[in-house]
């Protein structure tokens, strides 16, 4: 080696670990040359392949190239494009690669700059958002054949129709023909498309039908026309792509009870007061007497206007029910079913119902009206938590007259708010009330006085609990502690009888004095006898001083040093006891704090849900809604929080939301020292149970193709244990072996995130095939939560996207963002 080539080294050394710095979590330790078995990666595959010349491998320089390019340890990259990220604590894990730091490695990705730069316009090729993953497309370098393959798919979708320029020019996207898929770039789009009469098709493609799979991005509206339009152009076109004639769907396009539809009959059920919303070509079975509407096979989907004549006859098989009980001639589904006997509609097995459109019923030959289905709000609320139909509350719609043509304008009904569900739920404890309950502060929902009150009471009562949680601790300890200290008593033992028992206590940190062990006798045998409500509220001001006077008492403080060996002790009894007099005073109204902090406030055996949309955001993430097209403020996010005991129901109510769009599953990483026990069933550690309701959760039937998001929580509480308790305490997580011995909590907390993401992605994946979302949060600062909402509806409308075929399929650039950026999909680097 000689003198010139060591400072040379050095340098390429330091320009390494600056870029692997700033692509590793913040914190985080450059990986440790004497430990390189250690990764919480899932992208090394094997050692490195013998250098190739006609192979690039990148030496990530500048932090601009890092944002397109990843590096791996075997000398590949990987190019990165996806849609803007708003949130900023969440990470794709694969952007945690193995750093391989052999010396091949290094100098294999040791490139000048002007190899970096061909290299780049390689990439700028080729750069494009996934078509099948849930990822950012990653365009692999590792082989020849991939480099001409992914080249070859994507170039066309590259290269604009009319000029023919591509490369990195195109990063700022290409705007596509909704008939014909040719691609603009912003210079020629206006030349193409002309003053778009029918919205965004090529001028040669005017009066044409479109592709159908980009009806459901009809109307909504791209970067690139945003540059090239003023927004009242861009406005205008959206409206004309969204309601001419061209654009609509055709009648063979559309088979009603068996039969395709002819002219007349699309124009009465575009036409009447209640059209089906989002139509798409296909087949539907329509119920005239009563409105419901549905898919070919399926439960139904709408109410629409009643007694229109369109299709063939309602066919006893048309929703493929199986509960031998039917309305209309239709055998119902099992969802529907169950919405009866919510309703307290008795339907033994082989009932035949009458439903009007009025929601009216009765059995078939009766002539005897038994009640209206949808009268009750209960029902009303059931049928919206299962996706089923109600008719709109306008008392106007009995009275509509089918045969009436409506005057709106016929794409009216792609107005349509469509509803996300989103189903949170986790082992108890994980914080999923508590995540419910920001997202309740954060879209302005509010508690009625009602609700205020109930939730008053859980306080006062919670605190009562917390102290007699106290109270049993402190006689435990106090009788340990004389057991301990307890000397034999010697037959000649001249003290007074009494005496030792006497002094032991004056010694005894856990003695309290009699008035007060009066109390706390009465209290414990109140909570052994689970008469608790019998004596509260009632009891509570009354009582007020003396809870006061407990928790200020020496005994309890020193009780309290211990309370990690009270496991009924939440963190929060603290906050409570503290405030203990003001909390049971009649006048105590809890604050949105309090609310949040408080246990049992969200039902405990069942379901709750709030809905939202961006626009009831209130602490929006600044620049989240900078693109008008990126985020519909049509579009409704219904949360529905499924609580512990629902899900130890036999996890019945999973099945009812099948139609959910994306399951929210939530762990606390703290969890990983905790025991558990699933009812009366044996102890467990809580980070092995809350797996396996993972994995039997992601293998039920009802999800199969349902993304899922793995909320982290409590990331907090991980941090300030990580360092007292190893990981490696629960089985599971043996094998994480940290990088190097570390000073500081932060950056052995984000690798053990990292190891326990990579643990839980691995085995999504080996179930599914798919990629697992996963996201941290510390649920108690709003903050947090806000992000991971964002997050959420981001992967939503991801997937969304990603079904719509806007990226695969349509090679519409308008849903993608060429811009380089960072994405909670990708990485946040
Ligand atoms: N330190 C910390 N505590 C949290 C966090 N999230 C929730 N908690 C606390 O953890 C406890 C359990 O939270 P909950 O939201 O009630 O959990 P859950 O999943 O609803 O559990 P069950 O109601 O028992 O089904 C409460 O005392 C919360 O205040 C967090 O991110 N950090
Ligand atoms: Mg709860």
């Amino acid at each position: 080696m000689t003198s010139e080539t060591v400072p040379e080294q050095d340098t390429v050394s330091k320009k390494w670990q600056d870029a692997l710095r700033k692509m590793l979590p913040a914190g985080a330790p450059l990986p440790d040359e004497d430990q390189l078995d250690y990764s919480i990666a899932v992208e090394y595959d094997g050692p490195l392949p013998p250098p190739t010349a006609s192979i690039p491998t990148i030496d990530p320089i500048t932090i601009s190239r890092f944002s397109r390019f990843r590096k791996l340890g075997n000398g590949s990259a990987k190019s990165i494009v996806s849609r803007p990220s708003r949130a900023s604590n969440q990470f794709d894990f694969d952007m945690i690669s193995k750093f391989n730091s052999n010396a091949n490695s290094v100098s294999n990705m040791n490139l000048s700059d002007e190899q970096l730069d061909s290299c780049s316009d390689e990439f700028d090729r080729n750069i494009d958002v996934d078509s099948g993953e849930n990822s950012a497309n990653l365009v692999n370098f590792e082989s020849p054949e991939n480099v001409v393959s992914v080249t070859k798919s994507l170039s066309k979708r590259k290269v604009c129709s009319r000029c023919g320029k591509k490369g990195r020019f195109l990063l700022r996207g290409i705007e596509s023909c909704i008939v014909c898929e040719a691609g603009y770039c912003s210079n020629c789009v206006l030349k193409a498309m002309g003053s778009m009469p029918e919205g965004r098709k090529c001028v040669c493609c005017i009066g044409k039908p479109i592709d159908e799979w980009k009806r459901p991005s009809l109307g909504k509206s791209s970067k690139i026309l945003l540059r090239v339009c003023s927004p009242l152009e861009v406005g205008q076109i959206m409206k004309a792509e969204k309601e001419c004639k061209a654009n609509q769907l055709r009648p063979e396009q559309l088979i009603v009870n068996g039969r395709q539809l002819c002219d007349e009959e699309l124009a009465e059920i575009f036409g009447c007061l209640l059209p089906p919303q989002n139509l798409k070509p296909g087949r539907y079975w329509y119920d005239k007497d009563s409105g419901l509407w549905g898919k070919e096979g399926e439960k139904p989907d709408r109410i629409i206007s009643s007694k229109l004549n369109i299709g063939g006859k309602l066919q006893l098989d048309a929703s493929n029910g199986n509960t031998k009980v039917f309305i209309n001639g239709r055998e119902i589904t099992k969802v529907e079913l169950r919405v009866l006997k919510v309703a307290s509609v008795q339907c033994p097995r082989d009932t035949h119902f009458w439903l009007y459109d009025d929601g009216s019923y009765e059995e078939e030959g009766q002539n005897n009206i038994k009640g209206n289905i949808w009268g009750k709000a209960s029902t009303r609320l059931v049928c919206a938590l299962f996706s089923l139909p109600v008719p709109p509350e306008s008392p106007s719609r009995s009275k509509e007259d089918p045969t009436t043509f409506s005057s709106k304008s016929v794409p009216a009904y792609m107005e349509k708010e469509s509803v996300h569900k989103i189903l949170l739920f986790g082992v108890e404890g994980s914080g999923t009330s508590t995540i419910f309950k920001q997202a309740k502060c954060l879209y302005g929902n509010k508690y009625t006085a009602e609700e205020l009150q109930n939730i008053k009471l859980t306080i006062q009562s919670n605190l009562y609990r917390y102290l007699s949680v106290l109270l049993e601790g402190r006689e435990r300890f106090e009788e340990e502690f004389m057991l301990k200290n307890d000397p034999p008593v010697l037959d000649s033992d001249e003290s007074a009888p009494g005496e030792n028992a006497s002094n032991r206590n004056k010694q005894c940190i856990y003695s309290i004095n009699q008035r007060l062990k009066h109390f706390s006798d009465w209290l414990l045998e109140i909570m052994a006898i689970g008469d608790m409500d019998a004596f509260f509220p009632a009891a509570t001001r009354e009582y007020a001083p003396v809870v006061d006077e407990i928790w200020k008492d020496p005994a309890i403080h020193e009780t309290y040093k211990r309370k990690e060996e009270l496991p009924f002790l939440p963190d929060v009894a603290r906050y409570f006891l503290d405030r203990a007099i003001e909390v049971s005073s009649n006048e105590y109204e809890p604050s949105e704090n309090d609310i949040l902090y408080a246990e049992g406030v969200t039902p405990s055996n069942g379901l709750s849900s709030i809905e939202f949309s961006c626009d009831d955001h209130h602490l929006t993430s600044d620049d989240y809604y900078d693109n008008f097209e990126y985020q519909s403020p049509l579009t409704k996010y219904q949360l529905i929080h499924i609580s512990t005991k629902g899900m130890q129901d036999g996890c019945k109510w999973l099945e009812m939301f099948e139609d959910a769009r994306m399951v929210v599953f939530c762990i606390a990483l703290s969890d990983y020292d905790q025991v558990y026990s699933h009812g009366s069933g044996p102890l467990q550690n809580k980070m092995l149970a809350s797996k396996e309701l993972f994995e039997s959760t992601v293998k039920n039937p009802s999800f199969h193709d349902t993304p899922f998001v793995l909320l982290f929580n409590k990331y907090d509480a991980f941090e300030d244990k990580i360092n007292q308790v190893p990981i490696t305490n629960c089985e599971w997580l043996e094998d994480f072996n940290p990088l190097k011995p570390h000073h500081n909590n932060q950056s052995l907390a984000n690798q053990a995130y990292y190891y326990m993401a990579m643990k839980f992605k691995k085995l999504y994946s080996s179930i599914t095939g798919r990629k697992l979302f996963v996201c941290q949060t510390r649920a108690l600062e709003r903050k947090s939560v806000d992000e991971a909402i964002t997050y959420l509806t981001e992967v939503l409308k991801w997937e969304e996207d990603k079904n719509d075929g806007v990226y695969g399929l349509g090679g519409d650039e308008s849903f993608y963002s060429g811009e380089v950026t960072t994405s909670p999909y990708v990485a946040q680097e």
